[in-house]
């Protein structure tokens, strides 16, 4: 998507594909209320101000495994750095299902690392209260082990607290996040600290 008629015909398409408002705002790498925004914004005649986001499309490395390669190193070298200075180690790499499985398995395999799939409350098709996340029973385990959590974006950080919070409930230790673009721009979540390859910060 190179401008924002593309991603509103994009927003436009995905609902007419029957996606609701949160499943185009994740497809999109947006907030939900950029999603009705953009929604909105494709009526004839009706304006509003525009919300304050950053739409997200990492299609270009997401497409290539020798790119996602490249790129799962890097983030190898920052969850190393990490954790020079911590004196940790790392057991086990966890993808957030489904854009943080594939740069995790790739790191595990270069950190030596078992690899763990968490599916989040988000994914499950009807989300009611008191609805955990789990780890998938198919990939490694997590109680008792270091963890380092992989995924493509942190927009609300809502996920990734998730994360970090089922994990120590499962007995895990979250040593670090890492993630492609980190929207919110925090240096902690949950206490854990956040690496991003590229960190959104506003100026205005
Ligand atoms: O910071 P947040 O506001 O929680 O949003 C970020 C999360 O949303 C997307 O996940 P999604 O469940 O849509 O799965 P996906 O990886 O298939 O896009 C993305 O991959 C992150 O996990």
């Amino acid at each position: 998507m190179k401008n924002i008629e593309d991603l509103i015909q994009k927003a436009v398409e995905l609902q007419s594909n029957g996606l609701v408002t949160g499943q185009i705002a994740d497809e999109l790498n947006v907030s939900r209320e950029t999603v009705t925004w953009l929604l909105t914004r494709s009526k004839k005649g009706v304006t509003a101000p525009a919300p304050k986001d950053i739409s997200v499309n990492w299609s270009s490395i997401g497409k290539s495994a020798t790119r996602l390669h490249y790129i799962s190193l890097a983030l190898c070298d920052m969850v190393l750095e990490t954790l020079e200075k911590t004196n940790a180690e790392v057991d086990v790499v966890v993808g957030v299902a489904a854009s943080g499985i594939p740069l995790a398995s790739m790191m595990a395999n270069e950190l030596g690392a078992d690899f763990a799939l968490y599916h989040s409350r988000k994914g499950q098709d009807v989300v009611q209260p008191g609805h955990k996340g789990t780890i998938s029973r198919n990939f490694g385990t997590v109680a008792g082990k270091n963890c380092v959590i992989v995924d493509d974006v942190i927009t609300t950080g809502s996920t990734t607290m998730e994360v970090i919070e089922q994990l120590r409930e499962m007995g895990a230790k979250p040593i670090v996040v890492v993630v492609l673009v980190d929207k919110k721009g925090a240096d902690t979540i949950a206490n854990v600290p956040i690496q991003s390859l590229v960190r959104i910060v506003r100026v205005d």
